[in-house]
């Protein structure tokens, strides 16, 4: 993106028009959502997309060490009680163990990571990475990938209720919880990027951090479907 992005509106445009490399369309997503994945297969990626969820609360807790903002802080906050819980047996990584259940995996085989396969344990450390040593704003832009995961996450939804009935619909309840807290996480996220970047500069490196995000779940999606993949 070389644009010089001086009007606020063209900033959004090009943070959305993110969405185009978004890993929606990646082939192992779009067999996943067209029902033509095995048990095996879906078995692979809910096992590897766990070291994703494990990684997120520490990404946010990177982004709320660097953040000197306390208003931001506040909300960013709920990000890691979403995922971690307030108590035992609640949150999202619970809900994905849950999920690693309905599908076939044992909890001690998904939380030891014994199925996680390099390119993915390198695209995920890369992220948490640049939550750490990467200013907080651009690490903010990065989660903005969340923009794009509400309508990902209905069609995901809708194919395993319908193609992959052998998974007890329970298991689904990760999915639908982040129906609704995705388009809030991005929308805030959207507002902290456009307040805090207001030069051409700062909105290029909100970009390119962006950018770098789409490259981190595209790179996780490949690495997914060289092991599993047809
Ligand atoms: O299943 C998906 O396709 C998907 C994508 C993304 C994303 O776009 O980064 C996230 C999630 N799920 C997710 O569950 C999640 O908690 C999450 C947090 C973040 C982030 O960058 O802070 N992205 C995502």
């Amino acid at each position: 993106m070389t644009a010089v992005l001086t009007e606020t509106d063209d900033f959004v445009a090009a943070l959305r028009s993110h969405a185009r490399r978004y890993h929606d369309s990646h082939p192992f997503h779009v067999a996943m959502n067209e029902g033509r994945l095995s048990q095996d297969q879906i078995r692979g990626w809910v096992a590897n997309r766990f070291y994703y969820q494990e990684n997120i609360p520490r990404k946010d807790a990177a982004i709320l060490a660097n953040c000197p903002d306390r208003a931001v802080r506040r909300q960013w906050l709920r990000r890691i009680t979403d995922h971690d819980g307030t108590a035992e047996g609640e949150g999202g990584i619970e809900a994905w163990l849950r999920l690693g259940e309905a599908v076939g995996l044992t909890r001690e085989e998904v939380e030891d990571g014994r199925h996680v396969v390099p390119g993915v344990r390198f695209a995920v450390d890369a992220y948490v990475t640049f939550a750490r040593t990467r200013p907080w704003v651009e690490a903010v832009a990065s989660s903005l990938t969340e923009l794009f995961a509400p309508d990902l996450m209905a069609q995901r939804l809708t194919a395993f209720e319908r193609r992959y009935t052998w998974i007890d619909g329970d298991g689904l309840a990760y999915f639908r919880a982040r129906l609704r807290q995705a388009p809030r996480d991005s929308e805030h996220a959207l507002a902290v990027v456009t307040t805090h970047c207001r030069t051409a500069e700062e909105r290029a490196k909100a970009v390119a951090a962006l950018s770098f995000k789409c490259d981190v779940l595209w790179a996780m999606m490949d690495a997914i479907d060289r092991a599993y993949g047809n």
